[in-house]
């Protein structure tokens, strides 16, 4: 559940005795994969917890499930029908039809009565226990039935080869086979499983518990009417939805003024209180840019403060007493990428899974890419089809500040550092997005 509160300021002015810091202006560019292992190295697996099957869906397994017996645990029927020894009826043609006395009646949910013995048969249907005395299944509209001195006969003009229409004991699943592993997500597939077998008390990793605030004098609540030079506060929900895509809990705690000491006090109560910390805005070299120096503070130590990519090269990452914060970019593209890149597998790796990272595919691009760069570049994109190919079309607009493409999006399309234009038909990878 997303929940959100009250903005934490409102009166505030804003205006925040930045002192002047040389500091800020040096960074030191990190890769974009060195970050991720730097992030990966302070991720602590969350505790588990036990939840009702039915509320299941969408968590991370916390335990491995072993098959506590075969799947299916007796001989099934396929077809509704008569239950056969293969043998009696082999001899079966159009001009010979060979007739059985229907001993039984085996609804689904029910065990065979008595035994199948040379020359009977039993009536039965679809996913009913098949008697150990039979060996095939012959369908009801192969068959012709007769009744005779209130005894019941069914005729068949065909043979059948033995084994038809059973399921044999294990089919799919063996005891002791090993189902799910743990921090495997459950879906339908998952949890069909779980119900199949009993665990109707599932363990679970915890949701890890996200604060989200954005920062930003220029920030209006989403009901609150525009005004001149401000802007509404839209990161906040869009951090909020990844969050929940990848497996988190958000809390939007609201956004602040760019005042340094209100940053702090709610830095420091969003690390107390969370699992994670997610902060939008105020990293880069602005006079009000107070979470960037909030970050090269000794409040928290800073693991980063400049990622060799685009969007999202003010990227910040800092730890406080094992909790990770992740001060994102403003702009609204690079607060995108920078919770795809890092928030996202540092939520779904706390609860042992292994689609932490976003999946990489090969693709073609679909049109030529002019935008140079030292720094790679993870450019919104979508994905068609076209002659069995992936062929991957950058967003018309892709800057960092772009908000409104980021919802046509299906991928991130890596486009490395280059100093030349990147033509149509180029072989390049991609970030599969999840919608
Ligand atoms: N002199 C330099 N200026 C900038 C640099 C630089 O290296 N030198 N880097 C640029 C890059 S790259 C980026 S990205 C941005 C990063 O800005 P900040 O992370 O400091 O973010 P803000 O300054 O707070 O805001 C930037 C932009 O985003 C809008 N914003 C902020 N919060 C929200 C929100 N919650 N919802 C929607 N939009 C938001 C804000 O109004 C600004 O327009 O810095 C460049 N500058
Ligand atoms: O950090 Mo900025 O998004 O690189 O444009
Ligand atoms: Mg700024």
């Amino acid at each position: 559940m997303m929940k959100e509160s009250q903005p934490l300021s409102s009166e505030q002015g804003g205006s925040n005795p930045v002192e002047h810091n040389p500091a800020k202006f040096k960074r030191k560019p990190i890769t974009p994969a060195t970050a991720q292992q730097k992030v990966a190295e302070y991720v602590q697996v969350i505790d588990t917890e036990v939840i009702p099957l039915y509320t299941a869906g969408g968590r991370f397994l916390a335990e491995s499930v072993q098959a506590p017996h075969p799947y299916p645990h007796f001989r099934r029927s396929g077809m509704d029908g008569y239950a056969v020894i293969a043998d009696d009826i082999a001899p079966a043609s159009s001009d010979h039809i060979v007739w059985l006395e229907v001993i039984d009646n085996i609804p689904c949910g029910q065990t065979p009565s008595v035994p199948i013995v040379k020359g009977t048969a039993a009536r039965i249907m679809t996913g009913a226990m098949v008697p150990d005395e039979a060996d095939t299944v012959v369908m009801l509209e192969m068959t012709e039935t007769r009744e005779e001195d209130r005894r019941q006969w069914v005729g068949l003009k065909r043979s059948v080869e033995q084994g038809r229409n059973i399921t044999p004991i294990g089919l799919e699943v063996q005891a002791g086979d090993i189902l799910l592993t743990q921090g495997v997500q459950i879906g339908a597939g998952e949890i069909s499983v779980l119900a199949t077998f009993g665990v109707h008390q599932v363990e679970v990793y915890r949701r890890p518990q996200v604060a989200i605030f954005s920062t930003g004098t220029e920030l209006l609540a989403v009901e609150e009417p525009i005004a001149p030079g401000k802007i509404r506060n839209s990161n906040s929900y869009m951090l909020a939805e990844q969050v929940k895509a990848a497996g988190g809990e958000p809390h939007v705690l609201g956004a602040i003024m760019d005042d340094l000491e209100l940053a702090r006090t709610t830095m420091l109560h969003a690390l107390s209180s969370y699992d994670i910390v997610i902060s939008s805005g105020g990293v880069s070299v602005g006079d009000y840019d107070v979470m960037g120096d909030l970050v090269r503070s000794d409040e928290v130590e800073m693991l980063f403060n400049k990622i060799s990519m685009r969007p999202g090269s003010v990227t910040t990452g800092a730890v406080k007493d094992g909790k990770l914060l992740f001060a994102l970019s403003g702009n609204p593209g690079a607060c995108f990428v920078g919770c795809e890149l890092l928030v996202r597998p540092t939520i779904r790796k706390m609860m042992n899974s292994k689609q932490d990272y976003l999946p990489e595919w090969t693709a073609t691009l679909g049109h030529d890419y002019h935008k140079i760069n030292s720094f790679t570049r993870y450019v919104r994109g979508s994905m068609t089809v076209e002659n069995g190919k992936i062929i991957a079309y950058p967003a018309s607009l892709d800057e960092s500040s772009v908000m409104v493409t980021i919802k046509d999006s299906d991928c991130l399309i890596i486009i490395p550092p280059t100093s030349e234009v990147l033509p149509a038909g180029t072989t390049v990878s991609l970030l599969r997005l999840s919608r």
